[in-house]
Parts: structure tokens; C-alpha cells; sequence
């Protein structure tokens, strides 16, 4: 369960999103809204990268009271990833397998399911946008987490890699791990899982 709790965010003086009381249960689900009507920023607070006003919960792990903890629940991709050009992306999967305390055998199941075996130990500065992309989506499955948060996972990727993300997302829903999406594309028509779906309108989170 996601719980969010006299939710606001502001830049500057410039309120963005205001989500008094909202409960997500387990599931996966779609966050839609016009460019600019803050999806990527309610993912960013939840993923614990930015600040903001109010509470969050995943089960009742609070992401302030217990940072660590949490983080460990909640996993993130960008929309455009960007790493820095000098490591290889073994190092940053080493590094992730560490902090999120991830399982070598499936970290090795993700790596082939992409196809990034082929180029992990070259340097990041290396890779295409689409093998960023790939990399990024390894990372966010690493680990134990109960929520992972895709922000337009499916952008530059090629159809097979399209088919590899929606059938981890089936595989790892069936086993208890809830998603919260961002995508201008319309992926329903080859998914193989339902969607629940949600929208910002108006600078507040509906269910639709
Ligand atoms: N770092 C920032 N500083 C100031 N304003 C920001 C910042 N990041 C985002 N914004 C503003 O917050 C609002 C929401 O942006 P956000 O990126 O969350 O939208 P989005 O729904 O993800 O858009 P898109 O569909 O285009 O990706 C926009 O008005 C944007 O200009």
C-alpha cells in the first residue's frame, strides 16, 4: 500500500500538485495528465528525490521517519537517464546490488533479458540512448522492492525490449511488486497485465 497524506509540492512559489489524502493498493497503474501536469514530480517525491510537504507511507515504512528502509521498497527509472560517461554499467549494477541488497542470479536474469551482456562492461559514455534506457530499467527491478516507479519506460526502446519490460512488469505484479507508470503511449493493446488508471487534472491526483 502507498499512502500520501496532506501531499504538496511547490517549486518556488509555484504550487505544482496538492493531494490532501490518497491510497494506492497493490496493482499496477497508469499516471496520466498533459505535459507539465506533474507526474514526473509526484514520482520523484515518492521515489524520495526531491522534497516535499506532507507524508508518504509504503507499508508504513514512513520515507522520512525511516529513509533507508524505504528506499529499499521503492525503485525508480527516468524518463532519460543520464550516468556519468566514465563508469561501465557493471559498475553502477554493482553498486545497485549492494545498496538494494539485490540477488546476483536475478540480476543476471535481468541483464540477459535486455541483451545488455552484450556492452555492460563498456563505458556508459558508450551507449546509445535505447542501451541507457535498458540499463536503467535493469536497475529499477534490482532488488526487493514492493513499489517500483517507471517514468515513460517504454520511450527509445526497440520491440523486443518493449515486450521484455511489459512481461517483467507482469512477472514481478504476479509476485507482489505494484507499479506506478507514466507513459504518453498507449502500451494496453500488447500488455499482458490490467492497468488501473490515474490522472493529474488541475494540479490534483484522481482515479479514473
Ligand atoms: N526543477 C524544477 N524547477 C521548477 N519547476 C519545475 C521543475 N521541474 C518541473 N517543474 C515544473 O513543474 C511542473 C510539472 O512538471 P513535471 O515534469 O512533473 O510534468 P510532467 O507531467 O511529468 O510532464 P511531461 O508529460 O511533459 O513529462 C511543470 O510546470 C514544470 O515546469
Amino acid at each position: 500500500m502507498l499512502h500520501l497524506n496532506h501531499y504538496e509540492k511547490s517549486y518556488g512559489t509555484a504550487p505544482v500538485i496538492s493531494i490532501p489524502n490518497f491510497t494506492l493498493k497493490e496493482g499496477v497503474y497508469w499516471l496520466q495528465g498533459e505535459n507539465g501536469a506533474g507526474k514526473t514530480t509526484l514520482l520523484k517525491t515518492i521515489a524520495g528525490l526531491i522534497p516535499f510537504s506532507g507524508s508518504i507511507r509504503v507499508h508504513d515504512i514512513d520515507i522520512r521517519k525511516h529513509r533507508m528502509q524505504y528506499r529499499r521498497l521503492v525503485n525508480w527509472s527516468y524518463a532519460e537517464p543520464i550516468y556519468p560517461d566514465f563508469l561501465t554499467g557493471t559498475d553502477l549494477i554493482n553498486f545497485y546490488q549492494q545498496t538494494n541488497q539485490a540477488d546476483a542470479i536475478d540480476t543476471n536474469r535481468l541483464i540477459k533479458a535486455f541483451g545488455v551482456d552484450q556492452y555492460v562492461h563498456q563505458k556508459i559514455g558508450t551507449y546509445s540512448s535505447g542501451m541507457t534506457k535498458k540499463l536503467s530499467l535493469i536497475l529499477a527491478f534490482m532488488g526487493q522492492p514492493k513499489w517500483i516507479l517507471l517514468d515513460e519506460p517504454l520511450i527509445t526502446l526497440d520491440i523486443k525490449a518493449i515486450d521484455t519490460c511489459l512481461s517483467l512488469i507482469h512477472s514481478y505484479n504476479q509476485q507482489g511488486v505494484s507499479f506506478l507508470i507514466t507513459s504518453h503511449q498507449s502500451f494496453m493493446d500488447t500488455a499482458p497485465f490490467q492497468t488501473q488508471l490515474l490522472r493529474i487534472e488541475n494540479k490534483s491526483l484522481i482515479k479514473q
